[in-house]
């Protein structure tokens, strides 16, 4: 298990004024943010500047996915906003994961992680047949993997069930955050290739992303704090082992 595996809490909220309500009841260092297209369409680089203002960690996850110059202008602009870690698709390959890698390292001061979304944890088999990808969706997660690594990216997207796969071939620097993380009893929702947050940490996420199991809770604050406290007994029972 890695020594500090972290929440980020997926913002997927409608609107800006309930995103900032869960995180106006958070501290920075308690867990990290995620600001995904439909906030960000809707709000926009302000929100995201503000909270990095205020000492968060963003993880803006726009998933870039397009020609390699048009991927490295949105890059560079990702790395302008502060942001802690940035992602585009695997699947946009080679020159296109060179290119994002180029921006961030040619750009400003700030150097964001960059990340790599494998086989989205929506994808079942069934899926990843019908959009045409070869072989079982672990082996497709292994191929782009390799491209992300071969272009020198930070880490991948993965789901749980792919995380001690991933490890196992990049090694532990090379983060793996995995959403598709649900608290026992929760609700699957889209997701397919699903984990909880303790199987994923033992699987060997380095960041695990929750979205509406915190979203939709009545109380989304005590929501964070529980899957936290899961994560902290986790951690406790690995380190006591
Ligand atoms: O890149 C991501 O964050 C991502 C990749 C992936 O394969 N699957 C995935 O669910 N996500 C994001 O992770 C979050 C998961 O949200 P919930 O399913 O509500 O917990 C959403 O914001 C997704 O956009």
């Amino acid at each position: 298990m890695n020594s500090t595996p972290d929440l980020i809490v997926a913002l997927d909220f409608d609107s800006a004024d309930a995103a900032r309500r869960l995180v106006d009841t958070l501290e920075p260092g308690s867990c990290r943010l995620k600001v995904g297209k439909a906030l960000f369409t809707r709000a926009g680089p302000t929100l995201v500047e503000g909270w990095v203002r205020d000492g968060w960690d963003v993880f803006l996850d726009l998933k870039f996915h397009d020609i390699p110059n048009t991927v490295a202008g949105a890059c560079r602009a990702a790395a302008d906003l502060g942001v802690w870690m940035v992602n585009v698709h695997a699947l946009g390959g080679p020159a296109m994961l060179a290119a994002a890698r180029a921006a961030i390292d040619e750009g400003g001061a700030h150097r964001p992680l960059l990340t790599a979304v494998t086989v989205l944890t929506s994808h079942d088999q069934a899926s990843l047949d019908a959009v045409g990808l070869q072989g079982t969706p672990a082996e497709a997660v292994t191929r782009l993997t390799g491209l992300a690594v071969a272009a020198g990216l930070d880490g991948v997207v993965c789901s749980g069930q792919e995380a001690a796969r991933v490890r196992a071939q990049t090694g532990e620097a090379f983060r793996r955050v995995t959403p598709g993380v649900r608290p026992r009893g929760s609700a699957a929702d889209d997701q397919r290739r699903i984990l909880t947050p303790t199987d994923a940490m033992r699987a060997g996420a380095t960041d695990l992303v929750v979205g509406r199991p915190i979203t939709n809770a009545a109380d989304p604050a005590r929501a964070v704090e529980s899957i936290a406290n899961e994560m902290a007994v986790t951690m406790q029972a690995a380190a006591d082992r």
